[in-house]
């Protein structure tokens, strides 16, 4: 971000030769077996300085790097001046340049440490506050519907930062949940999603969030207008929809102009990203479900891992760790994708929530001064919760000709210890055995003492796994409302690290804007087929397939 592109540093060339030079001879094997202190080299305890029970553990002694190239990365997180731009965010400059915009998810869980000065900072306390009254009334029943009923669901329309951060989070932390108060989300405007939700529904008693930081994506609104249609062919009484529809948005206007008073309405800025806003009043079904002051330990955890990023030295800084191991093997070994692969149920969403957080924020071509990159930028992000992988896609990682690095997430302890958590060691098992499977492998001396001498060649070569695929455990001692905060803002800080050493803007996503214009371009000559005009041929073709079976 220094101007310059990121294979013009010193050190990026000095990365590439010592990958040219030694990256035959990084073998995990070896470097364990020369080192007994590996793992206390290569690892760090987190503490939250603000909260010693908010911690955990990161291994990176499973990747393929030595002192003197971890060394190198760091020198490179210097050369990129991710100092200073970590310094610019948290004071509000507009590192967001294309949009003219600060970044300050940071200032939605600061709890008076940093000092920021922009527009609507000072209001954060306020809707935080409002968030409290509501999300208290609701879950103590003395906000009620129209017929006078207390509120037992909960349905957000929402889509992409507006609904996947309360999906992961309100998934992440059930067991803090009132079970009482049922949580849907609606983001698809396949009308599918809608219909299948509201059939859980009772007018009386569901209350609708309508979160979308714009109040114009297409989705929210149509989902939204749907959902309300539904509710008043049975409440009749427009002066009903105030008991029954909230709305989480930057844009007044057009909630009025929906239908929603400003009382009703929960405000966040223009610095909010959608991806970063789970933070902010985009937050409020997470309140809902989990009640205001687990809500409020989720954003103290993340201020922690603020704290921690803006001050500890690079060496020790967690998100700059992870940011650059993923550097290593994204732009020198060339790996197109990145796992995450929580061992915890209550994390399944945490893959596809950071599927949005680091594929929209560093899945970029041009560089913030307009060059297009002659790298590779941000990976593609996937992963499913532990061990159901295992039975899936495993197989390649282990054997398969791709190098897929990931990160194994878990909890020492589980929130359901059934058979006196029977059920968490196998878990946890599998959680230790993958990542040292991956690293060590099985040689084929090891198969064929093991086959014995009549096993046939083809079966020896087959149970051979070369071993050497990169991982980092992370291992933390309770999924609570802090800790995930905490390792939410771990994953948004390697992200930013990361589009800081590439030189882009992590922060706009003007590529999904173009299906937008085209998807709208379509629906206006969707109903004859002498209207589809000015497509390719295998457009119309597929228009023209469609016109002649649609039914309605
Ligand atoms: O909250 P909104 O304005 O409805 O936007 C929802 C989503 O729309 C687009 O896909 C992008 O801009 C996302 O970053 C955003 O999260």
């Amino acid at each position: 971000m220094s101007g310059k592109l990121a294979s013009e540093y010193a050190s990026w060339k000095k990365l590439q030769s010592i990958y040219d030079a030694e990256h035959s001879k990084l073998i995990l094997k070896d470097l364990f077996a020369a080192d007994p202190e590996r793992f206390n080299k290569f690892s760090r305890e987190y503490v939250s300085p603000d909260d010693p029970s908010v911690t955990f553990l990161l291994d990176f002694s499973k990747n393929l790097v030595t002192e003197p190239i971890l060394g190198t990365l760091l020198d490179l997180v210097r050369e990129a001046q991710l100092e200073t731009y970590r310094d610019k965010m948290f004071a509000g400059e507009h590192i967001n340049t294309s949009e003219d915009r600060a970044v300050l998810h940071v200032a939605l869980r600061n709890f008076n440490d940093f000092s920021i000065s922009e527009a609507g900072v000072n209001e954060v306390s306020g809707v935080l506050a409002h968030m409290k009254e509501f999300s208290e009334a609701v879950r103590s029943g003395s906000w009620k519907g129209y017929t006078g009923k207390t509120i037992n669901t909960v349905v957000n329309i929402g889509i992409g930062g507006s609904d996947l951060g309360p999906v992961m989070v309100t998934e992440a932390l059930k067991p803090y949940s009132k079970r009482d108060l049922t949580t849907h989300f609606v983001s698809n405007i396949d009308g599918t999603h809608l219909a299948e939700t509201l059939r859980l529904c009772d007018p009386e008693t569901t209350l609708f969030i309508i979160a979308s930081k714009t109040f114009t994506t297409q989705e929210t609104i149509t989902n939204a207008t749907s959902a309300r249609d539904w509710f008043l062919s049975t409440a009749k009484d427009k002066a009903h929809v105030a008991k029954h529809f909230v709305a989480l948005s930057t844009n007044t206007k057009a909630v009025t102009e929906f239908g929603i008073s400003e009382s009703n309405m929960f405000q966040f800025w223009d610095w909010v990203g959608g991806r970063y806003s789970l933070w902010s009043a985009i937050g409020l079904s997470i309140a809902l479900s989990i009640g205001y002051d687990n809500f409020e330990q989720l954003l103290k955890g993340a201020h922690g891992m603020d704290k921690h990023f803006k001050t500890a030295p690079l060496e020790k800084n967690l998100p700059v760790l992870l940011a650059v191991l993923g550097i290593w093997y994204n732009d020198f070994y060339g790996a197109q994708t990145h796992a995450l692969l929580p061992y915890d149920q209550y994390l399944h969403k945490f893959a596809d929530y950071f599927q949005q957080g680091d594929m929209e924020s560093n899945g970029k071509f041009v560089t913030k001064g307009g060059e297009r990159v002659n790298y590779q930028t941000g990976p593609i992000i996937w992963g499913a919760a532990g061990t159901n992988g295992q039975h899936s896609f495993y197989q390649l990682v282990h054997q398969g000709t791709k190098l897929i690095p990931a990160d194994f997430i878990a909890p020492a302890t589980t929130h359901n210890p059934i058979g006196h958590s029977k059920h968490h060691r196998i878990l946890l098992s599998n959680f230790f055995a993958q990542p040292e499977a991956l690293a060590f492998g099985k040689t084929e001396e090891e198969v064929r003492k093991e086959l014995g001498p009549n096993a046939s060649e083809p079966l020896i070569k087959s149970k051979v796994f070369e071993g050497n695929r990169p991982s980092n455990s992370i291992i933390f001692p309770l999924l609570t409302p802090s800790t995930l905060g905490a390792l939410i803002a771990l994953y948004e800080h390697k992200i930013f690290t990361q589009g800081v050493i590439w030189g882009i803007n992590s922060f706009d996503q003007m590529g999904v804007e173009l299906g937008k214009v085209l998807a709208k371009a379509i629906l206006a000559q969707l109903e004859k087929p002498e209207d589809v005009k000015g497509h390719d041929s295998s457009t119309t073709g597929l228009i023209h397939y469609y016109q002649k079976y649609r039914k309605e």
